[in-house]
Parts: C-alpha cells; sequence; structure tokens
C-alpha cells in the first residue's frame, strides 16, 4: 500500500488486518546527515540532512527555487487528538513539514492503571496507549515515511505501575522511542519509589535491547517549578541519576536523550541564564544526546508570543546543540494541539535552524563570561549530590522534599515535592527474587535462575520463543468496548465523507470549529462581550474567546475566538477559485533574458493617478522591471496620441495604460482612441494595448479593442506572465 500526494489516507486500509501488522524495524533511526558544503540551490549547507522525497517548504523557499534543507536535528511533533485516528493525518502533515520523530501525548491518569489497557477508548487531553493504538499508528508512520521519503521514529511513554508491562508492548509493536524516567514516577505520579525503581530497570532493559531512544524527565521539574529559574542545579542531578541508571540497566549513552528545556522566559534576561545552563548541560553529560524542547512552561494563549520564545529556545539550540529538536504547539497554553499550531511549531524548528546553518563558526561565547557561572552551577548540582550522599541516599533525600524545592540550590525554599519511601502507590509490592526465580523471556533484567546444563542460543529457546522473537505468540485483542471504539467514531465520519460534506476541523474531524478574530475599539471587558455577541449575529454556535491583547486599556482590544460553524458545504457544488495565470519568477527572468521586450507606460486622459501604475513597473514591490522588462514612462494625464507616437518611437512591443477615472465612461472612450489610432498608425498588430484600473477587467477591455484589462490586486507577476505569454 503506498500513499498517493493526492489523495487522503484511508483509515480504514490503516485499520485493515491490524492483528497481521508487524512492525518493519525496531528502535530509533537518525537522520542521515550530509557532508558540510552541501549545495542546495544556490547555497552552501553545513549542518543539514537528506533531503525529503515529498515535503512542503517553509513559506519564502519560492525565492529559492524552492528548496527544503532539512536540519540535522531530528524534528519532533508532538500530536494529542484523543482520538487515534484522528492523530494519523496530522502526522502525515508533520512529516511534509519535516517532522520525523511523532510523539503521541497518553491520556490523562494511564500511569496509573496497573495493566494494558486493549481496544481503542478516546482519550482526554492525549489518546490511551494500547496496542491498536500503536500498531494503527505505526502502520500508518510506515506509509507516511515511504512519502515522504525518511524513516519516522513513533514515540511514547513508558511510565506509572504498568511501566514494564508498557515497555515490552513497545518491543514486541516497534515502538522507536520513549520517555522513561522513574523520577517522573515518583515525583508527578506518586508512585512508591521503590518501586518505581525496579520498574525502570527492567523497561529501560527492554528498552535497550531493542534500541529504542530514551527521554527522560528532567523537564517536568522545569514545568512543575513555580520558579523554574531555580530547579537549574537540580535538573543536573535528575539528569545524572536517570542517565547512569539507565547505563547500569544497560542502555547505550547514544541512545540516552536528555529532556532539557530552557528553564525561564522573558521578562527575565532568559537567554544568557538559559546559555549558561544549556552550556553546563553538555559539558558535564556530553557522551549523552540531548532533546531540546521548546519551553511549555510559560506558553500563554498568544501564539506570536509563544512562536518568539519557540524561535529564542531553537536558537539556544543552535549555539549550543540538539540531536533531537523537540516541537510544541504555539496552542498549548489554550488547546489541544490544533493541526495548524502542530505545523507551526514544525515549521518553526525548520526555520531558527536553516536560517542558523554553521552558525557556531560565526559566533564564539565569550568564555570568560560564562565560565565563573558554569562552574557555580556545576559546584551547587554537586553540592547537591552531596547532601544526598549524606542524607542516605536517593530515596531518603526525595523523603525529605529535596526535589523540585524552588531555591537555588543550596538555597531552599522548603516547597520540593517529598514522596515517603515506603509510601506511595506500589508501595510494599517490591518482592526479592526467589533463590529459583526463572523467567523464560529475553532481555529481563535483573537475576533469573536459568538453566546451566542445558544449551540455548537465548533465553526464551526454553520456550520455543517469546513474544520478542515469536510475534505469532502475540495476543491482539481488537476492541473491548463496544460503544467506545475506533468503528462507532468512524461511523459518522465515513457517512459524511461519503456524500462529500465538508466542515473545517481543528482537533476532529467535522468538529466544526473555526477562529476568527477581531479588533474592537473598547476595553477588553466590552471588546470580549461585543466580540461574542457579533459571533452570534454571524450565527456562529459556541463562541468562546480564547486570547485577548491589550492594544490599550481604552483605545483598543484584540480579540482571537474559536466557534463553530453549524453547517456543511458540499464539495460537489463548489466552485474552484480560478488559479491566476502567473508564471514562476524564475521562468520569467529566463524568458526577459532572451526575448527584450519594451514597453510605453502611462496613465491616459485627463487623468493623474499614478501610484497604481508605478507599482505595475517598478523593481520595488515586484514590477515588470524585476522580470527584465524594460520601460518608458510617460508620466499621467498622457493623450492618446501621445502613447501611440511613444510606442512607434522606441519600437514597443506593448502599451500599458493605466485608467482609474471612468466617470462618463471616459476609461472606455480611451480605450476605443487608443486602438483606432494604433490601426490609423499601421501599429495595431505590431503591439499590444494593456490597460489597467480599478475598475477594469478583461472583458470589457477586449470589448473595447484591447487585447487585455487588468483589475484591482494586480502585480507586475500578472501583467509580465501576460507579455511572455502573448507577444510573438
Ligand atoms: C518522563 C515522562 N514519563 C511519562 C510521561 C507521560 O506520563 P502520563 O501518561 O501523563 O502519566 C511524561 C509526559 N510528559 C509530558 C508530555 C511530553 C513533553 N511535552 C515532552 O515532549 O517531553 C513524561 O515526561
Amino acid at each position: 500500500m503506498k500513499l498517493d500526494p493526492n489523495k487522503n489516507l484511508d483509515i480504514d486500509n490503516i485499520l485493515k488486518d491490524l492483528d497481521k501488522y508487524r512492525p518493519r524495524r525496531k528502535g530509533w533511526t537518525w537522520r542521515k546527515k550530509l557532508p558540510p558544503g552541501t549545495k542546495k540551490g544556490d547555497f552552501e549547507f553545513y549542518d543539514i540532512s537528506e533531503d525529503l522525497k515529498n515535503s512542503i517548504p517553509l513559506p519564502t523557499a519560492h525565492y529559492f527555487g524552492n528548496i527544503d534543507p532539512q536540519p540535522d536535528a531530528v524534528i519532533t511533533s508532538e500530536i494529542a487528538s484523543g482520538r487515534f485516528e484522528e492523530d494519523i493525518r496530522r502526522m502525515r502533515m508533520a512529516a511534509w513539514h519535516g517532522a520525523d520523530h511523532i510523539m503521541v501525548i497518553r491520556t490523562l491518569g494511564q500511569s496509573h492503571i496497573d495493566s494494558l489497557i486493549e481496544g481503542t477508548p478516546e482519550g482526554i487531553g492525549g489518546i490511551p496507549i494500547t496496542r491498536k493504538q500503536l500498531r494503527a499508528s505505526r502502520k500508518a508512520c510506515d506509509l507516511i515515511e515511504d512519502e515522504v521519503g525518511r524513516p519516522i521514529n513513533f514515540h511514547s511513554y513508558v511510565s506509572g505501575v504498568a511501566g514494564p508491562e508498557i515497555a515490552v508492548l513497545f518491543a514486541e509493536e516497534g515502538v522507536n522511542a520513549a520517555h522513561q524516567d522513574p523520577q517522573y514516577n515518583v515525583l508527578y505520579r506518586g508512585i512508591n519509589p521503590i518501586r518505581s525503581f525496579v520498574d525502570a530497570a527492567v523497561a529501560k532493559h527492554i528498552m535497550a535491547e531493542e534500541g529504542m531512544l530514551q527521554i527522560d524527565g528532567a523537564h517536568n521539574a522545569n514545568a512543575s517549578a513555580k520558579k523554574a529559574w531555580n530547579v537549574m542545579p537540580e535538573l543536573l542531578v535528575q539528569h545524572g541519576i536517570n542517565s547512569l541508571y539507565s547505563v547500569k540497566a544497560g542502555m547505550k549513552k547514544e541512545n540516552i536523550a536528555l529532556s532539557t528545556v530552557p528553564p525561564t522566559t522573558v521578562p527575565s534576561p532568559e537567554f544568557r541564564m538559559n546559555l549558561i545552563y544549556a552550556m553546563t548541560l553538555r559539558e558535564v553529560f556530553k557522551d549523552y544526546k540531548f532533546r531540546a524542547q521548546m519551553n511549555t512552561r510559560y506558553i500563554e494563549s498568544d501564539l506570536f508570543d509563544a512562536t518568539r520564545v519557540h524561535v529564542l529556545n531553537t536558537v539556544l539550540s543552535k549555539l549550543t546543540s540538539a540531536d533531537i529538536q523537540s516541537t510544541i504547539t504555539p496552542d498549548e497554553g489554550r488547546n489541544v494541539p490544533w493541526h495548524i499550531n502542530s505545523i507551526r511549531g514544525v515549521e518553526t524548528a525548520k526555520h531558527t535552524m536553516v536560517s542558523l546553518d554553521d552558525i557556531k563558526e560565526y559566533v564564539q561565547i565569550n568564555e570568560e563570561k560564562v565560565r565563573p557561572q558554569i562552574r557555580d552551577l556545576k559546584m551547587r548540582a554537586i553540592l547537591m549530590l552531596e547532601e544526598i550522599i549524606e542524607k542516605g541516599g536517593y530515596f531518603e533525600a526525595v523523603e525529605d522534599g529535596m526535589f523540585v524545592d524552588n531555591g537555588y540550590y543550596p538555597e531552599r525554599q522548603g516547597d520540593g515535592i517529598a514522596r515517603p519511601k515506603d509510601g506511595g502507590i506500589g508501595a510494599g509490592s517490591v518482592v526479592p527474587r526467589d533463590e529459583d526465580y526463572m523467567a523464560p523471556v529475553c532481555n529481563h533484567f535483573g537475576y533469573n535462575n536459568l538453566p546451566k546444563d542445558e544449551e540455548y542460543d537465548k533465553v526464551c529457546d526454553l520456550i520455543g520463543g517469546c513474544t520478542l522473537h515469536n510475534p505469532d505468540k502475540i495476543q491482539y485483542i481488537d476492541e473491548l468496548d463496544e460503544t467506545d471504539n475506533v468503528e462507532q467514531r468512524m461511523s459518522n465520519y465515513r457517512e459524511n465523507k461519503k456524500k462529500g460534506l465538508i466542515k473545517p476541523e481543528v482537533e476532529w474531524s467535522h468538529d466544526g470549529v473555526i477562529q476568527i478574530d477581531m479588533t474592537i475599539p473598547d476595553t477588553p471587558e466590552y471588546a470580549e462581550a461585543a466580540a461574542l455577541e457579533i459571533c452570534k449575529k454571524m450565527n456562529l454556535e459556541d463562541p468562546q474567546v480564547i486570547s485577548k491583547t491589550v492594544l490599550h486599556p481604552s483605545e483598543g482590544t484584540y480579540v482571537e475566538i474559536k466557534a463553530k460553524v453549524p453547517f456543511f458545504v458540499k464539495r460537489d457544488e463548489l466552485t474552484l477559485p480560478k488559479k491566476p495565470d502567473v508564471m514562476e519568477p524564475e521562468e520569467l527572468f529566463e524568458y526577459f533574458k532572451n526575448r527584450k521586450v519594451k514597453v510605453v507606460a502611462g496613465t491616459v486622459g485627463n487623468d493623474e493617478h499614478n501610484v497604481g501604475l508605478r507599482e505595475i513597473l517598478d523593481i520595488k514591490h515586484g514590477g515588470i522591471e524585476k522580470y527584465g522588462v524594460k520601460y518608458t514612462y510617460l508620466g499621467t494625464s498622457v493623450p492618446p496620441e501621445k502613447m501611440i507616437d511613444a510606442a512607434i518611437e522606441i519600437g514597443a512591443d506593448a502599451i500599458l495604460a493605466s485608467m482609474i477615472v471612468t466617470h462618463n465612461d471616459i476609461h472606455i472612450e480611451s480605450m476605443k482612441k487608443l486602438h483606432e489610432l494604433a490601426i490609423e498608425k499601421g501599429i495595431r498588430d505590431k503591439v499590444k494595448i494593456i490597460v489597467g484600473g480599478t475598475q477594469i477587467n478583461n472583458d470589457m477591455a477586449k470589448a473595447n479593442g484591447m487585447d487585455a484589462g487588468f483589475g484591482r490586486g494586480t502585480k507586475g507577476l500578472h501583467v509580465a506572465t501576460y507579455l511572455a505569454k502573448n507577444l510573438d
């Protein structure tokens, strides 16, 4: 099965035969870097990887031959609509924009479920991670990676009281990467510390054997602390605990990605503070990988502000290093990510990384300035580790509330998250393995009383293969819940699709949600009330203000609203907008380089307007001069006779006559005059007469003897295209 860029991804195809689906590979895939100095278009790049086969380049790419250079870092798109079948389309969109790491947020609270969920129940704020969801998503990623021409890493989360089971599920299903950090269970999910670390060793060992990439959980401290910038010393400690524990559980350092989020933002003097932290982290953990993540901590509902934060975060990644740049949707502060915002996040990362190609060769960090601060930060982390040892170890330290304290260690606020060593969910559930404990499964961590006297290659030979080596042993359970399952959810989607009904969407198909914005010249309260009233009068349903920007306390407020359109439009009743007939700039440059074209231009009759014509002529705003057309400008209020004489004198190929004034149909008269004079002087068949103006259109112009007419919104590109296509 292959995807056709001109066709929707067929979810039914994805759902078919999932019981037989097998992942095409296991483990993580990095991008294939290109040699320094690789040429793309007219330019050399030093930090890029192989191109995509299919992609959507950045908005300005069309000026540069549509190149779409791919940064060397993997780019993550985080997707979480709550319905996996809806996420799949967004994965495809994100991949076309350059994401090759798809992370799907888990539904609320899955960490507290002590077994695997089966089927595909609808999630909240994320989706339930289940075998069927993983298979459908990985299968979709197979198709999408073939379509864009680059492997896609599918990512999920190993945490909670079912951590080891989840890890085995991921290993069986070819999940390529996962978050795994026992500190996450302890601090944020209140799961027993000892249980969390024992489970983590088992989970990490399985992940390690499958070559899965691991992302740790340090970013959560950053996201949970009231004063995130104060937890920097602790972040180093948390990274250290998880990284070393992972190595001891069998993970390779190149598969251990430290999850680093810039701890602060404006109006604090964020960049120099985040720079110190980022540099310190990379020095201390230089053999590991870095997954930089845009800041989720301070994302408000203002999309522009979020995007500015994200650009600066990515600049920091480029000035230090990032093996993976995870993107957060700018609407993190107000919605479950919308398609457009998932894409905006990916574009921000790609834009910033490509624009800063090779920047470290040009911008050197002032060592004298940063060194003392890096040293200070390292010392604070070392002191914290020493105190942890003094207290008797990690469990005692976390019991004592040392973690996520809002002090800048060693200063403490005393408001850390304390977790009792023998308390929390799953307390007392860890029992030592018996002497004769034997588990005939592969990649199993810890004591395993395996037979000494038997020959076997791998442990599971003892039972004819475990699910990691004999996937036919996997018990695939389809849907358990008659009502909450993907077939139910897809039914009315299929109905509407078959009828060719179209509705806007932001999270789910046919949710009908649109976003509109308006500026109301009033106080924020009145602006909000007015905006909602305007939506009601527009017959929009359930309008909600999702963001407000005060332009001035009383002069004006910008309001963004989401609301639902209560109707469908029928696809087969739509008349498609006529594509403007324009050639690509490169084609026009080429044409006018080989065909010297001269035109005469002026505003005809008693008419002093000249701005519009100048825009069509001048190079500044993309006038015809930009493409190589030579023009002679005769000015304003030019008599038709003078236009024709000038055309003869310079041997013009075309006359461009601007006509703005139209009262008493003076413009029609001028057109006729130009046409008749050109015939009289014997040049009518040698010159194209083109008229333009706000009231002009092509049919009217041709009806009055002209060759073409251009109305409001015309650009030099349109006129240059006409000339290139119509001059002999
Ligand atoms: C270390 C760890 N383990 C498990 C979970 C998931 O855990 P639950 O199912 O919500 O309990 C998380 C979640 N992180 C938040 C989203 C990801 C973030 N935006 C990121 O990209 O890093 C986690 O950080």
